[in-house]
């Protein structure tokens, strides 16, 4: 797997996503051939393979691109991480925060890293859920640290334009490992990030 900061766009993707999407846009009984929609099917090609590149990329292999030694024991917290990602069930975008803590066990890694790993799982079909423990289980595996804490706060699209059509429900997920499993640490770090959860 490779870490790729350029987007590489591969050509036999592009042009089986291009007759697929032009099928999709002739199936909803649209003109394909009119003006507006010619570039469309390519562009929507572009777009869910960008939307789907962390299928290509290593969250370890982040983590580990920039890890350093050093003996701290406090709480790391990243909190505000703003997150793009689609549904499984529908396709549709659901969209968010995300708030992540760790607790060093003699590495820590880069801050932007933590970043990119919510990035990198949330390119992907999914559910907030498994979001949620991909990028514990990812920190937890790359820097062996005492604890790791993430909380997704996120709306989703297909509970909002469609189905149940609720505006303004917010779905919070949790995991927590380590020392974040203890009463009195999970609290702390929910008490950091309290003022997003409201
Ligand atoms: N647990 C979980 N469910 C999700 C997530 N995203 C969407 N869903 C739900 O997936 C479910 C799919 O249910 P179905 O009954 O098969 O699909 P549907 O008929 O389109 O359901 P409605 O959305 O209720 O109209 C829905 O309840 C969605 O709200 C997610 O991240 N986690
Ligand atoms: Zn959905």
């Amino acid at each position: 797997m490779l870490y790729e900061k350029k987007i590489y766009y591969d050509e036999e993707a592009i042009n089986s996503l291009k007759e697929s999407y032009a099928n999709i846009i002739g199936s909803i009984g649209e003109d394909v051939q009119r003006e507006g929609l010619l570039k469309t099917p390519e562009r929507i090609a572009k777009a869910m393979l960008y939307n789907t590149q962390g299928y290509n990329q290593d969250a370890v292999a982040i983590l580990n691109s920039a890890k350093f030694h050093e003996n701290i024991s406090e709480m790391i917290v990243v909190k505000d991480i703003e997150l793009y990602s689609m549904c499984e069930h529908h396709m549709l975008p659901f969209f968010g925060k995300a708030h992540i803590a760790y607790i060093p066990n003699g590495y820590i890694t880069g801050l932007s890293k933590i970043a990119r790993v919510v990035d990198v799982f949330s390119r992907r079909l999914q559910v907030q859920e498994r979001l949620t423990t991909q990028i514990l289980d990812a920190i937890k595996e790359a820097l062996n640290p005492l604890g790791v804490a993430v909380v997704i706060e996120a709306k989703h699209l297909c509970m909002m334009m469609r189905g149940v059509q609720k505006q303004n429900s917010v779905t919070t997920t949790s995991a927590f490992f380590g020392e974040f499993e203890k009463y009195p640490t999970r609290n702390e770090f929910l008490k950091l990030i309290a003022a997003d959860l409201d």
